[in-house]
């Protein structure tokens, strides 16, 4: 097959070097420097980012001037500078979009498939809303290159009020007219918007066909007789109200997603009012959500999606039920609550292993949620919004549960795309269509730290070592890569070379914890660790350490934790990850656990450590590909023996 690419997007203005507006200014000094005549530095260098030298040589000046030129740029706001440690300084224009002639898209529309190299903000926000980012490749900042596939639900949940803004919205970005893909993107889109179920006046639900014929043989081979209750007209039927649920899943799966439009309980009033300014971008999903009462918030670890959340219970300003995947995790989002709203502590109730207390905003475990002898949690108050956090981890009883409540708002909060869930129809039917911002963006504009990952492959301590591993077989084997003891000497290294940074060290076996938090001195959380203890560690954790601030704190630098450390648990002051063992884990776990460093401040590290020569390596790249997928840039690193 020889794909049908498309024509370089505009290299063709890539020598075009701006035009130098240079009249000399009397009155400017000799070390003026125009943004442009930066500009032209770089293309000479053909590097998106300069060091004062590499100025200096472009454009002939000493290289004291070019610092102080530089300098000036950067006050005015032109041009950001990025220290790196043990390197020269680079500057690099704040407006990138200057550089956009570099940009360049290539299709393949066969395999709805958008290649991009360094691409402008602006194409990458406008992919994102009906493309999904599958893979990044390259390293050097400015030079990456993004892969984007169109699947039909990213047609599907596009937000655009019609086909056409969606299409305008793909011819923007691609460097031609594609008629095949623009006429699947239609078909696409036309798919999503000929079923609707709305409320009639008479308060019961109806499903809309947008024709006869869609109602008589789509509807009507995919429905069971027991979801409609009957006919309104050709096009319209009543819908039986515990059915909504069932008529949605099965019209998804005939791949018609229904538009639901129904009127939704919104539950006793709650007086919560949010006290915290709302991001931009926060701002948009919380007005998308309020507008099609549904969906899921997805955003890096970090992101503010808790905060979303609570400015959307506001917004609904109804009794409102959060699930969460730990007890820990109900603590925290208590106090988030309080934390950014003026909720009454009073209103707050925790309803799980420990304490089952239901007030007008009530936060329970899906454990609890999904036990038969807990049913009454749902009822037992009037919610007008059930939240899912981490939606990954909502559990088969909860979903039915789920279905029962299709009348109440339902949000969903997820670090990880819906696609990768494993359980995207359900994610997609019972609870809502994702919403979300490319993270890309996100890092960029500093709201989330884009993590530093390396991949850091350790030897073998010794032959002895080496040779139990070739002896051993199966699960013997991955113990023995993962417990390799040439590690500890590793992270001893790592911790030492970053002293002033809050560590955890994620390990899969408790043994091997144990291990390292004896070498280290520092202490081991995993499910064995009563919550009271978990709590005190993790509070220690964030605490300020006395050696730092001078106090006598009881701050703790370092933690050794297990799977329970993998997600949602705040650690803000966590700077450095490293990942000792688990790499057998998911995909999602290696996120994840990346994860827990992206965080709004401080620098972000991962090291995540492979023992070299066993299977451990192709786990490392597997999983630390998925963050590449997400436009984290990974190194690699080989400690020598
Ligand atoms: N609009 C905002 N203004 C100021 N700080 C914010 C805002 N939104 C979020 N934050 C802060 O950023 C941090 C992360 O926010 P939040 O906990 O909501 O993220 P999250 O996406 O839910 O993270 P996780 O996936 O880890 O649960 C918190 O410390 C929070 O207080």
């Amino acid at each position: 097959m020889t794909d049908d690419t498309g024509d370089d997007a505009g290299d063709d203005s890539g020598g075009d070097a701006p035009d130098d507006d240079a009249t000399p200014d009397p009155d400017s000094s000799d070390d003026d420097l125009s943004l442009d005549r930066f500009h032209e530095a770089l293309e000479a260098e053909e590097r998106p980012v300069a060091t004062a030298s590499e100025v200096a040589r472009r454009l002939g000046t000493t290289q004291a001037a070019a610092r102080d030129a530089l300098a000036a740029l950067v006050d005015r706001g032109d041009v950001d500078r990025l220290d790196v440690e043990a390197d020269p300084v680079v500057f690099y224009p704040r407006d990138w979009g200057a550089l956009a002639s570099r940009e360049r898209v290539v299709a393949f529309p066969k395999r709805r498939e958008i290649v991009v190299d360094r691409p402008t903000q602006y194409t990458r926000a406008r992919l994102s809303q009906f493309a999904q980012l599958v893979d990044t490749t390259g390293t050097e900042p400015g030079t990456r290159g993004y892969l984007y596939r169109i699947r039909q639900e990213d047609v599907w949940a596009a937000p655009f009020d019609d086909a056409g803004a969606l299409v305008d919205a793909l011819r923007s970005v691609l460097p031609r007219r594609f008629e095949h893909l623009e006429e699947w993107v239609r078909d696409q889109w036309r798919r999503a918007h000929r079923f609707r179920l709305y409320t009639h006046a008479d308060g019961y639900v109806v499903l809309e066909a947008a024709s006869e014929n869609l109602m008589g043989n789509v509807a009507d081979q995919h429905l069971d007789d027991d979801h409609l209750r009957a006919p309104i007209s050709d096009t319209e039927a009543w819908v039986n109200e515990d059915a909504v649920a069932a008529v949605k899943r099965a019209l998804y799966d005939a791949g018609y997603p229904v538009e639901d439009d129904r009127d939704l309980e919104t539950g006793d009033p709650v007086e919560i009012d949010l006290t915290t300014d709302l991001r931009e971008y926060q701002a948009t999903w919380v007005e998308t959500f309020l507008d099609r009462k549904s969906g899921v918030y997805v955003g890096p670890p970090g992101s503010g999606k808790t905060v979303a959340a609570i400015a959307t219970i506001a917004g609904v300003g109804g009794e409102t039920l959060i699930l969460v995947p730990s007890r820990e995790l109900a603590d925290q989002w208590r106090e988030e609550l309080l934390d950014h709203s003026t909720i009454d502590p009073a209103d707050v109730g925790l309803y799980h292993g420990g304490t089952k207390d239901v007030r007008p905003v009530t936060i329970a475990t899906y454990q609890i949620a999904g036990m038969d002898r807990h049913r009454s949690l749902f009822d037992s108050r009037e919610w007008g919004l059930i939240c899912f956090d981490e939606v990954h981890h909502v559990t088969a009883p909860v979903y039915s549960r789920t279905a029962e409540f299709q009348s109440r708002h339902r949000l969903g909060l997820s670090a990880t795309p819906v696609s990768e869930t494993g359980s995207e129809e359900d994610v997609y039917t019972l609870i809502g269509q994702p919403i979300g911002a490319d993270w890309d963006s996100l890092f960029e504009a500093g709201f989330v730290q884009e993590p530093e990952v390396e991949i850091r492959y350790v030897p073998w301590r010794d032959e002895t070592a080496r040779n139990e591993y070739a002896a051993a077989d199966g699960r013997e084997r991955r113990r023995l890569a993962a417990e390799n003891p040439a590690k500890v000497e590793e992270i001893r290294y790592l911790l030492a070379a970053h002293r002033e940074k809050k560590a955890l060290v994620f390990v899969e076996y408790l043994d091997h914890g144990d291990a390292i938090a004896d070498a280290l001195e520092a202490p081991f959380i995993s499910g064995e660790t009563p919550h009271h203890e978990r709590a005190e560690l993790f509070r220690r954790f964030r605490a300020e350490d006395s050696s730092t601030d001078g106090t006598d704190g009881d701050g703790l630098d370092v933690l050794v934790v297990s799977r329970v450390g993998d997600e949602g648990i705040d650690l803000p002051n966590a700077e450095l990850a490293v990942v000792a063992s688990g790499l057998g884990g998911s995909r999602r776990q290696g996120s994840q656990r990346a994860g827990r460093t992206m965080r709004p401040t401080g620098s972000a590290l991962v090291y995540v450590l492979a023992t070299r020569g066993s299977s451990e390596e192709e786990f490392a790249q597997r999983q630390m590909r998925h963050l590449g997928r997400k436009g984290v840039r990974v190194r690699e690193t080989n400690v020598a023996e």
